[in-house]
């Protein structure tokens, strides 16, 4: 691993994102649980870090939250075999995938693509590098909470594809770059927040290992 990638968040190339990975949250949404990954993308502008905040575009009144673990991207790699997979893995990021429900309903309705509704600029609230020994991929928590109110509360087990599946399932279309970003889903829970709101999330790993976000939604 190259010390670069703790500066992920200023040289990441592309965000990929995974949707409908936990079979809870897929329901939640009247959504079929898919047989094969849903992949979609964010623009690198859609990054936000502390201290900055959740902007919400302004004719729109709200957006879903999502908290996800984000998978940092190593060595750049194609058609990568499960084997290979864990190699590729840099380090790890809590995100948030924000999403405007009622523009995403709409544009699936016309079966169009969904980059508005999740690609707005700061749809992807991000924290800090997260070192690979610090995450036990079959065991790491993700939650949230808006306003101190506990909303997500899931567990990385529960997903549908594993994060090897989801490298080996990419690469073999897009090749991964140093520093690409991937958002691997949502447990259930997701819901609206809107102007003057605070999301707080948080991720647990190994050996006590802690990491919270704090980003004020306007
Ligand atoms: O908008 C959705 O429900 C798809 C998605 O991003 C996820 O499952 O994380
Ligand atoms: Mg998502």
């Amino acid at each position: 691993m190259t010390d670069t990638l703790k500066d992920f968040r200023s040289i990441c190339r592309k965000i990929i994102c995974i949707g409908r990975n936990y079979s809870e949250h897929a329901k939640e949404l009247g959504n079929v649980v898919p047989t094969q990954p849903i992949i979609f993308m964010k623009p690198s502008t859609a990054l936000v870090i502390e201290p900055n905040d959740i902007k919400i575009p302004s004719e729109w009144d709200e957006l879903h939250h999502e908290v996800e673990l984000g998978v940092i991207i190593d060595k750049t790699c194609q058609n990568v075999s499960k084997e290979e997979a864990e190699e590729n893995i840099g380090g790890y990021c809590l995100a948030l995938d924000m999403t405007s429900r009622k523009i995403q309903d709409d544009l699936k309705k016309q079966g169009h693509p969904w980059l508005l509704s999740k690609g707005f600029d700061t749809s992807c609230p991000c924290g800090d590098f997260i070192e690979k020994n610090q995450i036990d991929l079959s065991s790491v928590n993700l939650w949230l909470n808006v306003n101190e109110n506990i909303k997500q509360n899931g567990h990385t087990c529960d997903m549908i594809f594993s994060v090897p599946d989801l490298i080996v399932f990419i690469s073999k279309y897009i090749t991964l770059e140093h520093g690409d970003l991937i958002l691997t889903g949502t447990p259930s829970g997701v819901g609206p927040v809107k102007r003057g709101d605070q999301i707080t999330a948080g991720i647990n790993g190994k050996d006590d290992f802690k990491y919270t976000m704090k980003f004020n939604v306007v």
